[in-house]
């Protein structure tokens, strides 16, 4: 059975919340705890503006508003869902009570067509330096050398992309709010994003106070993110399962949606490295666990494309797993990504 897929919730397990104005030793201990044991966790005293917060809040907010046929005028030239989306998730069948913007942090072309590029912008460099303060911190206490995963996503050719999410209430939603969940103790509840893992190194999301967030924990079951608008959730993400070699989660997350008159608003800033940029387990962290490493190294375009190919709620990383002979073949040629 896929982990996660129960419908069980978890209501007595809280979610780490981590204070950034700590001593860094001790942030870097707790996040890396975080990682291992959640793979997710809350930030506050983060140290990003909230006047960036809001504005950008604020002008999402308005351009959901808008009519129809304005928003989906803003559409990429080169990625079919990229730009404006309503319902449907990727490429594949899957679908939510959900409408969206999607798009590469660099892709100026796409940008320009919102009139508030200047608010996704700011929003996007403040939030990239949390990312990489947060990844910096995690490779300090693996023990390995700081900039081992920040400088994956410091150049300008890095894949990151940032999605605001609207999840409108069930009366507004064109559908009819028909997408259910199928359990029955869940009957009430609708599908806003089903299931899935985030497929790049980290995610880094925010909220506007109304609820709909889940993740697995170890035992399958959904533990309720309660939503906190002056804090960031950070998630790990397949790649970094992978470089850590399983050490850390890439957590099982969905939205069901419950309130019938509020919308939420999420906005996720989704850290990933150059398409050509080899990724597999890190040889510094097989040797400090004497392990053999779990995952195959392939590229992160590959693994793109591959994902990419699936239903949302596959495990991706599944496919990618290293047999023994593998890995035998693998130390006779030595061969090393970092
Ligand atoms: O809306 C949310 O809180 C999460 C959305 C999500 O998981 C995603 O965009 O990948
Ligand atoms: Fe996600």
């Amino acid at each position: 059975m896929v982990k996660g897929s129960q419908q069980n919730v978890a209501v007595d397990q809280d979610i780490p919340i981590i204070d950034m104005s700590q001593e860094r030793s001790q942030v870097s201990k707790q996040i890396v705890k975080a990682c291992e044991t959640l793979g997710f966790f809350k930030v506050v005293n983060h140290g990003v503006d909230q006047t960036i917060i809001s504005r950008l809040d604020h002008e999402s907010i308005n351009f959901f508003a808008k009519p129809v046929h304005e928003k989906i005028s803003v559409k990429s030239a080169i990625q079919p869902n990229f730009g404006y989306g309503f319902k449907d998730i990727g490429l594949n069948g899957d679908s939510g009570e959900i409408e969206y913007l999607l798009f590469n942090t660099n892709d100026s072309a796409l940008l320009s067509q919102l009139s508030f590029s200047s608010a996704v912008n700011c929003y996007v460099e403040a939030v990239k330096q949390l990312a990489h303060e947060i990844l910096d911190l995690t490779a300090k206490e693996l023990g390995v050398p700081p900039n081992t995963f920040s400088k994956l996503i410091s150049t300008v050719d890095s894949d990151t992309i940032l999605r605001v999410n609207h999840y409108p209430p069930s009366d507004q939603f064109l559908s009819g709010g028909t997408t259910r969940v199928s359990d029955k103790s869940e009957s009430l509840m609708r599908v806003g994003f089903g299931e899935h893992t985030d497929p790049q190194i980290l995610t880094v999301l925010r909220s506007n106070g109304v609820e709909g967030l889940h993740v697995s924990n170890s035992d399958g079951l959904w533990v309720p993110v309660y939503s906190d608008p002056s804090a960031f959730c950070v998630n790990v993400g397949d790649l970094l399962q992978v470089m850590t070699n399983g050490r850390f989660i890439s957590v099982r997350h969905r939205v069901s949606l419950t309130s019938e008159t509020k919308s939420r608003l999420s906005t996720g800033y989704f850290v990933g490295p150059p398409l050509q940029t080899k990724i597999g387990p890190i040889s510094a962290l097989i040797a400090a666990k004497n392990q053999p490493p779990l995952y195959q190294t392939f590229t992160w375009g590959e693994y793109k494309k591959f994902g990419y190919s699936l239903r949302l709620q596959v495990n991706r990383l599944d496919m990618f797993y290293t047999s023994k002979d593998e890995y035998e073949d693998g130390k006779k040629n030595d061969e090393k990504i970092y």
